[in-house]
């Protein structure tokens, strides 16, 4: 059995209207070396109550897109274009990169209607209170409780994710708490607003096997219960075939490949996808050596021309990879990827048809694949 035949089924309803729409979204830095361009032409949709992993190689953009959904980007950082489409609970939409950061109504969705989990709790809890009171005041903010109610709330929330002795717990300072229990805090204080957006961002990555496992069964578990999508980031396949029901592989600051976990485990095509795929070890995987992807990431800085990844790429031709810009596109095949489930399986690559139809062959620096073509 794949990694991917255990993620449960059925699919979330990808053609119901996103309940996120990030579309052609463009996030610069000024810096004295130059213009930083950390995220470009980036498409994220996110289908109510699905998990939509981001992954991709450190830098390429994940965190940024991510912090530019939430208003929460650096100064000098700014949303250079693009929109961010939050659909309402009433079906209105509001374009996020049109409210100010700190602003009311964008206080209102970040850790109301978006909760927020990091990898490091430091991030979106104080050092300074108890977690059971970092709790109450998301519930008083966004629910409007009163401190009595809230506080048994808080209590409540920590022992929905599985806290123990919860409201001992309650009255603890982050740091009291083992890695894995500040974890659960921190989820508990993004479920306060009661969320249909959960942005989680590497939330496992510092934590040890076992606990990593908890707490991906807790959130798993959590989706299931509450009608909540998320947007899980990761560089990490292994969690991508635990909880995604669909992903986007980013590169360089834009989505390169976008699909339902099964295409993404059994028929990913951009040579960035197959490469990432090859090496990245999975739990199952019958060959022992894993591929490396040739060459470095290119700086944000100098950004090369046409197919970001042409520098890389297994399968660049020259003149034509390195001059055109390739577009998002839905997988030409697209009968037989729509009886395989994959329905919406776009990527941004030229050579995707040759590909397909196994004319060329992603050979990767491990050599386990054979080109027909070069
Ligand atoms: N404050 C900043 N000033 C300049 N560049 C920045 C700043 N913050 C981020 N960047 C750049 O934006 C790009 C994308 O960074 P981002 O953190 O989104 O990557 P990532 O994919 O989340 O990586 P990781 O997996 O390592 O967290 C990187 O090239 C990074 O150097």
């Amino acid at each position: 059995m794949s990694a991917a035949d255990e993620v449960r089924a059925p699919l979330p309803d990808v053609s119901a209207a996103p309940l996120l729409s990030v579309s052609d979204l463009r996030v610069e830095y000024p810096t004295e070396d130059g213009l930083v361009v950390a995220v470009d032409s980036m498409d994220l949709d996110v289908a109510p109550g699905e998990v939509h992993c981001v992954v991709g190689e450190s830098g390429c953009g994940k965190s940024q897109t991510a912090r530019a959904v939430l208003g929460l980007l650096d100064p000098p950082g700014r949303i250079a274009a693009g929109s961010i489409r939050w659909r309402e609970e009433d079906g209105s939409v509001t374009d996020l990169t049109t409210l100010k950061p700190r602003g009311s109504v964008m206080r209102r969705i970040r850790g109301g209607q978006i909760g927020m989990i990091f990898q490091e709790p430091a991030r979106s809890m104080s050092p300074m209170h108890t977690v059971g009171f970092q709790i109450s005041e998301s519930l008083r903010l966004h629910r409007g409780l009163d401190r009595r109610t809230a506080r048994n709330e808080a209590v409540a929330l920590l022992e929905a994710v599985h806290v123990p002795k919860a409201a001992l717990r309650a009255k603890s300072y982050p740091f009291e708490l083992s890695g894995g229990m500040r974890q659960r805090a921190m989820i508990a204080v993004a479920l306060a607003g009661r969320p249909r957006l959960l942005i989680a961002d590497e939330p496992t990555t510092a934590l040890d096997v076992t606990t990593q496992a908890q707490i991906l069964e807790l959130l798993r578990e959590i989706r299931d219960e509450r009608d909540m999508a998320m947007v899980f980031i990761t560089h990490d396949l292994g969690v991508v075939a635990d909880i995604a029901d669909r992903t986007t592989v980013m590169y360089l600051g834009q989505a390169v490949e976008t699909t339902d976990v099964f295409g993404l485990f059994e028929r990913p095509v951009h040579p960035y996808t197959r490469s990432l795929m090859r090496s990245m070890p999975l739990l199952g995987r019958r060959e022992n050596t894993l591929a490396t992807i040739s060459g470095t990431v290119p700086s944000p800085l100098e950004r090369p021309a046409g197919c970001l990844f042409h520098t890389r790429c297994p399968v660049v031709r020259e003149g034509l990879c390195d001059v055109n810009e390739p577009m998002m596109r839905l997988l030409p095949e697209v009968t037989e990827a729509v009886q395989a489930g994959s329905a919406d399986h776009r990527l941004r690559c030229v050579r995707a048809e040759e590909i397909l139809a196994g004319e060329i062959t992603v050979r990767t620096t491990s050599g386990q694949e054979g080109a027909k073509d070069g």
